[in-house]
């Protein structure tokens, strides 16, 4: 069963789903020990992820492993309408179009909980919630659950702080070979593809401020600097922004960069980044994009109250004209702008090669272990094995320790 806008498109959706095939090495080569082992035999998997030609790939994964798999989204603006008509030719259950509203979006998720999931693979905790608070039916299927992203990490944390948690989860975002590569250079270069394309303006010689110097806005730094920008980061951690100056940025407080900015960009998984006031001192023509999470971390209720008109002037970019006359351009409605523009690819195959690779060997670790109720780290052995699938596949070789290595390692009695 599924539901989704224009299956026409499914050939179109089919190329592009090889095309990102041929980049993602690591999930094939999952995906051939699964065809052979059929670890999912029997069991159902729901996820509610970006889709788009890469997860779908995830999702082939899955059900070479035997799954019956059922996809929902993860965002009302960030589906490919192509790639989902594709996944259904190809035989999975998907429910998701491209600009969802509210209501819909929360029904595509009901739709995948209709299938009963046993595992559940999200991002951002939406489908979680969901099944907490309104599809407890549906919990008792539940062996565990996989999450994607930093911000879902945090909810499902607090979560089972609260003791609400009912099932073990483990947060595929805090695995090295998703963080490090996915929200550093995956952010980094998708954000600035999809603005740029959005655009058609250019970096080099703009004052750019970061508003978060975690994972994903050091990838961002380091590109904005590496396009020409003249780069400013905000940060509320000391160290964060201490390291920030280091490499080699202007760090100051958001009342002093939103003077300078031509462009902002929002990455901290918190709200109210730019909001109220910040808004009169922007310079004229200062553009506005997020790239964390959710469409809070601009604050657009305030920036609407302080407007006199709003119109879309070009795909995905919105003019809000203050009463001053001054012009601020509002990116993909403040919602994360590499993934919800309408030009927006999300991260490139190589890097969702390596989530994705975490995601479905954590699926095969719920099912193999019996894990306590909380938020898990996945194993270091998920880390390694996907780390040494990729540099195989990219046909590096490193060293490896002698044994007069690895006894001068542990031994302590051997000095100067
Ligand atoms: N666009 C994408 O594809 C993508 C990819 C990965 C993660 N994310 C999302 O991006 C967000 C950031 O992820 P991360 O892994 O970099 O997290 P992180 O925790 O490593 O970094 C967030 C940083 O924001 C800072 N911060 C918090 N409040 C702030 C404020 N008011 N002003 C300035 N800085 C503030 C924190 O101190 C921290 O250093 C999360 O919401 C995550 O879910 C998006
Ligand atoms: N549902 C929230 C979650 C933030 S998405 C952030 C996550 O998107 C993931 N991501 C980035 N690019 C892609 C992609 O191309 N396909 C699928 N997932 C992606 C990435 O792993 C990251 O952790 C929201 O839409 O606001």
């Amino acid at each position: 069963m599924s539901k989704v806008k224009d299956m026409s498109l499914a050939g179109e959706g089919v190329r592009k789903i090889e095309w990102v095939q041929k980049h993602m090495p690591v999930l094939e080569h999952i995906k051939k020990e699964y065809e052979e082992t059929q670890p999912f035999k029997g069991l159902t998997i729901g996820s509610c992820l970006h889709l788009e030609p890469k997860t779908i790939n995830l999702g082939l994964t899955l059900q070479a492993g035997g799954a019956e798999v059922a996809m929902t989204g993860c965002n009302p603006l960030s589906t490919h309408d192509d790639a989902v008509a594709g996944g259904v030719d190809l035989g999975l259950n998907i429910y998701g179009w491209r600009e969802q509203d509210d209501e819909e979006y929360y029904q595509t998720i009901n739709m995948v909980l209709d299938h009963k999931p046993d595992i559940i693979i999200d991002d951002g905790a939406d489908m979680i919630m969901v099944l907490h608070n309104e599809r407890t039916d549906v919990l008792k299927h539940i062996m565990g659950a996989c999450e994607e992203t930093t911000t879902g990490v945090h909810r499902l944390e607090s979560m089972h702080k609260d003791g609400a948690l009912k099932f073990p989860v483990v947060a595929v975002n805090d695995a090295y070979t998703k963080y490090l590569f996915d929200n550093r250079y995956g952010t980094g270069q998708s954000s600035f593809d999809a603005i740029m394309g959005t655009t058609n303006m250019i970096i080099a010689g703009k004052s750019v401020v970061i508003c978060g110097y975690g994972w994903c806005g050091r990838g961002l730094a380091l590109r904005a600097a590496g396009l020409g920008a003249n780069v400013i980061v905000t940060e509320v951690d000391p160290i964060r922004a201490l390291e920030a100056r280091m490499d080699g940025y202007r760090v100051m407080t958001i009342r002093q960069a939103v003077k300078e900015a031509d462009l902002i960009i929002t990455v901290t998984g918190n709200a109210d980044i730019i909001n109220g006031d910040d808004f009169k001192y922007m310079k004229d023509g200062c553009m506005l994009a997020n790239a964390g999470h959710f469409n809070v971390e601009i604050n657009r209720p305030d920036l609407e109250a302080q407007s006199t008109s709003v119109k879309e002037v070009r795909e995905s970019i919105e003019e809000f004209t203050l009463k001053d006359g001054k012009k601020i351009y509002l990116l993909a409605d403040g919602r994360l702008v590499n993934l919800s523009a309408a030009r927006g690819q999300g991260h490139p195959a190589e890097i969702m090669d390596m989530s994705f690779a975490v995601q479905a060997l954590s699926a095969k670790f719920i099912l193999n272990n019996d894990l306590p109720v909380g938020v898990i780290k996945a194993p270091d052995e998920i880390d390694y094995n996907v780390a040494s699938l990729k540099l195989k596949a990219m046909g590096i070789e490193i060293d490896t320790l002698t044994d007069r290595q690895k006894e001068y390692m542990s031994n302590w009695q051997e000095g100067t």
